[in-house]
């Protein structure tokens, strides 16, 4: 269990300050969402011990940073956003380097590892000559070193095509049944068959934590679907449409509502970017009155 109490964290040369009193993680994927700066990032550092918190603690299955520092760290796997790659290196050498680290790994599980992440045939290749999406592979490679018990992932799928990306939830979804998995991520839908539940941060603090079925329960609005003229379009509330798709002549569009807005309208079953659309505007409502 991952726990968290009484942290506050404040990041130095700006005024943005992160404060969760209580958290608790079980094993599982669990989303991280949040508009930009509203500390996903900050919190994925905190976790996986970049940073160190101002006040209070984390702790991993019982351990802590200040007693158990070396233990804590082998047994946590980080993915940042951005990372600097030794340029230089090939994919073989840089993965080999960083599993000493990690307290290595014989030639056999690197070449299991290599094959893992789909890997072999760019193991003799320099990082530098290789495109993004290859280049995210081994990012991610380096965090499962070692097979983590904890997974901090800030936005893993970055620069992965459609088809890596979809491998790699299958992939963590039959490894979050073993692992504390934390993913943070602005494409809320493609993880909803796979993710357990979710954590809203806004503002540097937690506005919700629970089931993804939960997430989607008791909205304070609706989500209506339907096909509207370019005229009744016009007269749509523009904060209340959640999106709009060109349709021949006329526009498909999603909204969220009381009621159905026209008579066409059909009520859909919120997805968890729909809720995450509802709940954000009720917040930005209640900051502005
Ligand atoms: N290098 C930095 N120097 C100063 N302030 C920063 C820096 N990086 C982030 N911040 C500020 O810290 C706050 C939290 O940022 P953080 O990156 O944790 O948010 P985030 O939720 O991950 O955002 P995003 O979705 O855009 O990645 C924001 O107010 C941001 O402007």
């Amino acid at each position: 269990m991952l726990e968290i109490d009484k942290l506050t964290w404040s990041r130095s040369g700006s005024s943005f300050r992160l404060h969760i009193p209580r958290l608790a993680v079980g094993k599982g994927i669990t989303l991280l969402a949040g508009r930009n700066g509203a500390g996903k990032s900050s919190l994925m550092h905190l976790l996986g011990t970049a940073v160190m918190p101002d006040q209070g603690k984390i702790s991993y299955g019982g351990r802590t940073t200040d007693r158990d520092l070396a233990s804590v760290r082998a047994s946590i796997g980080f993915v940042p956003t951005s990372v600097s790659l030794y340029e230089e290196m090939t994919v073989q050498k840089l993965l080999h380097y960083l599993s000493e680290l990690k307290g290595g790994l014989s030639p056999s599980q690197l070449e299991g590892h290599l094959e893992r992440f789909r890997l072999t045939v760019y193991r003799k290749r320099k990082i530098k000559t290789l495109p993004q999406g290859i280049r995210q592979r081994i990012v991610l490679a380096q965090a499962w070193l070692g097979s983590p018990e904890y997974l901090f992932l800030d936005e893993p799928l970055n620069a992965l095509d459609s088809l890596e990306r979809l491998s790699f939830i299958r992939q963590l979804s039959i490894e979050g049944r073993s692992r504390t998995i934390m993913v943070s991520t602005h494409e809320l839908n493609e993880w909803e068959a796979w993710a357990n539940r979710l954590i809203w941060l806004d503002n540097g603090m937690i506005r919700f934590h629970g089931t993804l079925t939960a997430w989607t329960s008791n909205l304070p609005a609706s989500v209506y679907e339907g096909s509207v003229t370019p005229a009744q379009l016009k007269a749509l509330p523009e904060e209340q449409i959640i999106y709009i798709r060109a349709d021949g002549h006329s526009f498909r569009v999603r909204v969220m509502a009381a009621e159905a807005p026209l008579f066409a309208f059909e009520k859909q079953l919120p997805t968890l970017e729909d809720a995450y659309f509802i709940r954000s505007r009720l917040q930005e409502t209640a900051r502005i009155s």
